[in-house]
């Protein structure tokens, strides 16, 4: 079947390339008993060996401390109430980290343990730092083993599923291929246990085009907490940053090397005006079933990716459709103005991240329409915002008493929803 296509082809032609796995709790641990699934976990840790062996760099994040914690503790069900979770994280990560030391230890390969909030990727300084500090784990050979911080992780600031932490961490990274590997083959039309005409998607190049195409309501399994749903999220945002997204089955790990090797191959590219295929035989072509999304024509890098997919949103700015016009200009790509603000909502402080949104309005000057235009770094307060707004920049002194800044978000701080700019 064929949807047409924007995006691009581009392989990664590095012979080092830095590789994110994501293994969810159910590859890790029995459903029901909660064991730990160690045929899956050796067959990782091996795969993880050689992909280290051709000299890539790998990462892996982890779910399962709760489920490892609830084997410890003798807890059939999954609780509810979040401070149970959290304590039974607790029990488990040590656990979850242990085991990965024993198998990666009987082959001499050190691990580390990374526990990563939101808060932590919320501030720039910080956000810099676990960057670094990854690279530097990564520099000395060692493997990084990813996940939440679950036990001080309120509700408010949790990742929540380990897909979206997966794709922060490859975007974090500048990854090559972030592999979401789980207990389905690929992402289908439909879910083929109950749609017989359900197809596989073997490519994908666009997610919008995507998801008006498939049926991802799935939750997930009684353990983890991610689905296909999370995946598509996980792939968009990785994708955003330049990184080739995979899913695909976490009982087979050594599919990952075929699909790296086929990629390589040039096997896996489809002809370009194609925004998604479905119903490909992959087996037939002697290729392990997966769905490969291919990276972003234009990826956002690093800090305009931290500003859209890193930053709590603590506001919203309201603009008039002259503003739009002037932020998205593909010409001049201004910044906002005070000038262009009409309203401003919740309160915030300067340097936070903000929500822009266009008001359009009809000729009688009521509001018709909401439009997203983007995100980013205000360089006044919400007080501030309210009182200049409307504003021309020279009378900012005069009103404040003071001028931090002639426009209100400096175009390089703002990153644009539309795809289309006027
Ligand atoms: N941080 C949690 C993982 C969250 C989760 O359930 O993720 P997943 O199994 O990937 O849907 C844990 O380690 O149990």
């Amino acid at each position: 079947m064929i949807y047409k296509n924007n995006q691009n082809n581009h392989r990664p032609t590095r012979s080092s390339l830095t590789i994110v796995i994501k293994v969810g709790t159910t590859t890790i641990c029995d459903e029901k008993t909660h064991y730990p699934v160690l045929s899956n976990l050796s067959s990782l840790v091996e795969l993880v060996l050689k992909l280290k062996s051709q000299g890539h760099r790998v990462v892996l994040v982890s779910s399962a401390a709760v489920a490892t914690g609830l084997r410890r503790l003798n807890i059939d069900e999954r609780p509810t109430k979040m401070s149970t979770l959290q304590a039974i994280s607790a029990v488990g990560q040590g656990r979850l980290i242990r085991l990965y030391d024993d198998l990666f230890g009987q082959f001499h390969q050190p691990v580390a343990q990374v526990l990563l909030t939101k808060n932590d990727l919320s501030e720039r300084a910080q956000y810099l730092n676990a960057v670094s500090c990854l690279e530097e784990i990564l520099e000395l050979g060692v493997v990084p083993i990813v996940n939440e911080n679950d036990t001080i992780c309120p509700q408010e600031i949790r990742f929540g599923d380990n897909d979206t932490l997966s794709a922060i961490t490859a975007g974090m990274l500048k990854a090559d291929y972030l592999f979401l590997l789980t207990d389905v083959d690929c992402l289908y039309t439909d879910n083929p246990r109950t749609n017989p005409d359900a197809k596989n998607v073997s490519v994908c190049h666009d997610i919008q085009v995507l998801q008006e195409l498939v049926c991802v309501t799935s939750r997930g399994s009684a353990l983890g907490t991610g689905g296909m749903s999370t995946k598509l999220v996980a792939a968009d945002l990785a994708t955003a940053a330049g990184v080739r997204t995979v899913i695909t089955h976490g009982a087979k790990p050594e599919n990952l090397m075929k699909i790296i090797e086929a990629d390589d191959a040039g096997t896996l590219m489809t002809p370009h005006e194609l925004a998604v295929v479905t119903g490909d035989d992959l087996l037939a072509r002697n290729l392990p079933l997966h769905t490969l999304f291919t990276a972003k024509d234009n990826p956002l890098y690093d800090r305009k990716w931290w500003i859209k997919h890193g930053l709590h949103t603590a506001g919203r700015v309201y603009i008039d459709e002259g503003a739009m016009r002037a932020v998205l200009s593909r010409k001049q790509r201004s910044s906002l103005f005070a000038a262009g603000i009409v309203d401003v909502e919740n309160n915030f402080v300067a340097n936070q991240a903000v929500m822009i949104i266009c008001r359009r309005k009809n000729e009688q000057g009521e509001v018709v329409e909401e439009v997203d235009i983007g995100k980013g770094l205000v360089n006044y307060s919400s007080i501030e915002i309210g009182r200049i707004k409307g504003c021309r920049s020279q009378d900012i002194t005069d009103i404040l008493g003071y001028m931090d800044a002639e426009c209100v978000i400096d175009r390089d701080n703002l990153v644009r929803t539309l795809d289309n700019p006027v």
